[in-house]
């Protein structure tokens, strides 16, 4: 891997902490930093480069996946942070961001690859980028990255500004756009899970397959972001980019010969042929919904409309289930169920392949048969199993039996672990591409303008359910469960 300079804007605040100073110490201490590799920190506060390297080491106690017992590794990790006191706003700032940056240059003798990660709020994006070429930070003479975080873009006209202005100073190839779900393990292996497998490959299209449905349930409320979350909703905050990304890398079809190219084009296809909703659509597609009070694990929690920060009457979506229709000669006639929604029963996170029954049995049989289900289960384990109908042994009689594989979580690196290495080493394979991106937000527009309108009715469902009655009705109008 390249030698390389680590710009971190945004390197005193919540995501930094959490997320990425342990992902980098785990890549560090499993060697997979590259020989010459130093953090730039930067933030507005006054800080020195020893108070920085100590917060970085705080995060690290709280976050790491791996303990830290290697005194000697831990110094030596965080030797490799320096602070830069920079308000991203001003022009001129930049100019000492960028002698720094060549000062570690020079001193390590290294090329001028700059990786720029923006772990900033949104608004920043757009500047940062800009100054970043004004001052000269992105001329280089090795390559230069940038790492965005999520939300890119608010619909599709501040998702397309953004991206024009980025454009301005970083290629397409450039940018890695972070979704972390594609950095899940269980995500990661979908494809392959499908092409290493002839089995799975053969009746991966709608002959075999009856409907497909894709889980993510929080038992989390809105917590301490209701600023962003009460004009932002499930719609903006999981579904345009999460669970649309799921769905793309469950229904993508690709060659045997796969390339990052190939993945990407993959998914695009599939997000090109979802059916478009026009707002009459989407009432009888989406279900929208908000919680109200009620318990978790035993514990009682207070409605939507009384947390901390939602403005009074809000009709916020906590909620959202959706059936989509991808208009592909392999899925034709399948529908795509995504469910996602805050304070329900259970964090699951999961997809489930509901195959067609069987005709070839007397109906006796018929009766007693289950279907035959795939659940790809990505949290809480990550792992595979397959329902199957299997004569029993004693009674004679058809009967359900599962095949199951888990792995345990605690081994796995983590999704921030494993995007940044593939950022750090120029994959850009599981981020998500402008024309994704571009077309996720096409598909989501017109649900956005009939939630403005009222077209689409709120539900109120009970926190600690599965979500409002209304989600499950829409399965039953095709004769569907959720499983
Ligand atoms: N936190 C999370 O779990 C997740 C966050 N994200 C995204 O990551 C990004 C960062 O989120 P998060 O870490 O939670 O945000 P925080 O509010 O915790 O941190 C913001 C950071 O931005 C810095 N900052 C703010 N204004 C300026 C400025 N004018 N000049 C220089 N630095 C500035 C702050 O520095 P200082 O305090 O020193 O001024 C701080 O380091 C956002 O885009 C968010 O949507 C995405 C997924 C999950
Ligand atoms: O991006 C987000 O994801 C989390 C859920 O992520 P997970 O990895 O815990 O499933 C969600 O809580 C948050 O609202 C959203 O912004």
């Amino acid at each position: 891997m390249d030698s390389m300079t680590f710009v971190l804007f945004g390197a005193t605040g919540d995501l930094a902490k959490r997320k990425i100073y342990p992902a980098l110490f785990n890549l560090f201490l499993d060697q997979k930093l590259p020989k010459s590799f130093s953090v730039i920190g930067v933030g507005r506060n006054n800080c020195t480069d020893a108070e920085f390297q100590a917060k970085v080491k705080d995060s690290l106690y709280t976050f790491s996946r791996h303990l830290l017992n290697d005194v000697s590794k831990k110094q030596e990790f965080v030797k490799l942070f320096h602070y830069c006191q920079l308000d991203v706003t001003d022009p001129e700032g930049y100019h000492k961001l960028l002698k720094l940056t060549v000062k570690h240059e020079e001193e390590q003798k290294i090329a001028e690859n700059r990786m720029f990660y923006l772990s900033v709020a949104p608004q920043f994006f757009d500047v940062i980028a800009l100054n970043i070429k004004r001052s000269g930070l992105g001329t280089t003479n090795g390559w230069k990255r940038l790492i965005i975080e999520k939300p890119f873009g608010h619909d599709v006209s501040s998702a397309q500004a953004l991206n024009e202005k980025l454009s301005r100073t970083f290629e397409e190839e450039e940018i890695f756009r972070i979704d972390h779900y594609l950095g899940k393990p269980m995500v990661q292996n979908l494809e392959a899970f499908v092409l290493a497998n002839p089995l799975l490959k053969a009746i991966w299209n709608n002959q075999f397959i009856s409907n497909v449905q894709i889980t993510a349930s929080e038992t989390v409320g809105v917590e301490n972001r209701a600023e962003y979350y009460d004009h932002t909703g499930a719609i903006r905050d999981m579904v345009q980019n999460h669970l649309l990304q799921l769905l793309m890398m469950t229904a993508m079809r690709i060659p045997e010969k796969k390339s990052s190219y190939d993945i990407r084009n993959g998914k695009r296809e599939v997000m090109e042929s979802i059916r478009p909703l026009t707002k009459e659509d989407a009432q009888a597609q989406i279900v929208r919904g908000q919680y109200l009070s009620g318990e978790i694990k035993g514990q009682p929690v207070v409605s939507y409309s009384e947390e901390t920060g939602v403005q009074a009457q809000s009709k916020n979506d906590t909620f959202i289930a959706a059936r989509v229709w991808i208009d592909h000669p392999y899925w034709k006639g399948v529908p795509f169920y995504i469910r996602t929604g805050k304070r329900m029963q259970e964090k699951i996170t999961k997809i489930v392949v509901e195959f067609r029954n069987s005709s070839d049995l007397d109906s006796v049989e018929i009766e007693n048969t289950k279907p035959n289900l795939l659940t790809i289960s990505i949290f809480p384990n990550e792992g595979v199993s397959l329902q199957l109908n299997s004569k029993s042994l004693m009674s004679g009689k058809i009967e359900p039996i599962n095949v199951h594989f888990s792995a345990s979580q605690r081994d796995l690196p983590e999704a921030y672990e494993r995007l940044l290495l593939d950022a750090l080493s120029g994959d850009p394979t599981f981020f998500a591409h402008w024309e994704e991106v571009e077309s996720s937000w096409k598909w989501i527009e017109p649900i956005l303008e009939a939630f403005e309108e009222d077209f689409v009715p709120l539900h109120h469902y009970t926190s600690g359910s599965m979500g409002p009655d209304a989600a499950q009705q829409l399965l039953d109008e095709w004769g569907h469960r959720w499983w």
